[in-house]
């Protein structure tokens, strides 16, 4: 396509809403198309790399985005949409399932860490727990995304779990240290056992559209990661346009990016719809060209329960229900979960906790 402009309305998610128990049932396992499934058991295997392609620039070089189309479409989908009482509980706990639970500060010690991955295994207190319905399979996290050094004590903690551990790399945030550093870090993470490795582009490569560069670093970098799963994050805050954020998104898949990620949470601007959108439209004219399905991870500023809503039907509309699963969408926050808990308290008792209860993430 050369072109992104607003959708004829799809009706995907129309059902989200519809026809919600009166009565509080307490099971969140709703009618099959009301919403995502939310037992981990029917999560699909991860779906298996991307091996992209040779640099096609005739694919995105006349890219055209119609900005306004662009806005206006992502300010009516979270405004047309309303998913109400157990589907949104349902919604909520996919969510949860989703994240990518992160602690990417500089004070990080293996203690916090730890912490991190009890909560990682077990994000929903055992009495929402069991009110939800979930005690026979209770949910955990997509996985822990921590700095380079904190791989090691991740790992460990999430022993037997089945939770991976994703490693952010090559000089993150910032992406400005030499590749063969880069390389290396991404090389460290992976023998300290991280199954995904958020790597950061070299923005300066978009900026000048020096996209052989930005391409052949991005193809070293999935070698470097060798069986792990390589997320590609564009760091769109700096991008400058939505057209750079589509070419971004284009080359980084062409390079063998198994997902594409919006912000490290560290630019001034980070995960928004608009971008979000762009990027998504990117990642199906890749799928529509080449049968594969890439990931997508929006990053950076996620805090609420309604945030998750807007990027879950974001999902659905735009790609369809295969992308509500951990193995194609994970939700990159480091302050999500305490608020996806309170409102899964909320509908489980019919009351909210102060805040203080909720362990923080
Ligand atoms: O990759 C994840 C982001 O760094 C998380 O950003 P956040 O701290 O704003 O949630």
């Amino acid at each position: 396509m050369d072109r992104i402009e607003e959708p004829a309305a799809r009706g995907a998610a129309k059902d989200a809403g519809k026809g919600a128990a009166k009565g509080r049932s307490l099971s969140v396992v709703p009618p099959a198309e009301a919403a995502p499934a939310t037992s981990p058991a029917a999560s699909p295997p991860p779906h298996h790399r991307n091996p992209g392609t040779e640099l096609k620039p005739d694919w995105f070089e006349t890219i055209q985005v119609n900005l306004s189309a662009v806005e206006r479409r992502a300010a009516t989908l979270g405004t047309r949409r309303s998913v109400k009482k157990e589907y949104q509980a349902a919604w909520l706990v996919k969510a949860l399932q989703c994240i990518d639970l992160t602690t990417l500060a500089g004070d990080d010690t293996p203690g916090r860490v730890r912490r991190l991955c009890a909560k990682a295994r077990r994000p929903l207190r055992e009495d929402i727990v069991e009110a939800l319905g979930l005690a026979d399979a209770p949910p955990t996290v997509g996985a822990v995304c921590v700095y380079p050094t904190m791989v090691g004590p991740a790992v460990k903690a999430l022993e037997g779990s089945g939770i991976p551990v994703a490693s952010v790399a090559t000089g993150f945030p910032a992406g400005l240290t030499p590749l063969p550093q880069r390389l290396a870090e991404i090389r460290y993470a992976v023998e300290e056992g991280a199954g995904e490795i958020d790597i950061v582009i070299n923005r300066a490569q978009v900026l000048t559209q020096d996209w052989t560069r930005l391409y052949d670093e991005v193809r070293a970098m999935r070698e470097a990661c060798g069986p792990a799963h390589l997320k590609a994050i564009l760091g769109t805050g700096d991008l400058k346009t939505l057209r750079n954020v589509y070419k971004a998104s284009m080359v980084a898949m062409m390079a063998g990016s198994d997902f594409i990620k919006t912000s490290t949470g560290k630019e001034d601007v980070n995960a928004t719809l608009p971008v979000s959108l762009t990027m998504v439209r990117a990642l199906r004219d890749y799928g529509e060209r080449t049968g594969e399905t890439i990931g997508f991870k929006p990053a950076g500023g996620l805090k609420t329960a309604k945030d998750a809503l807007s990027w879950l039907i974001l999902m659905k509309e735009e790609l369809g229900r295969r992308w509500l699963e951990p193995d194609l969408f994970r939700i990159g926050a480091s302050s999500m979960l305490a608020d996806i808990e309170r409102q899964l308290e909320h509908y489980a008792t019919g009351r909210y906790a102060a805040a203080a209860h909720h362990a923080l993430a």
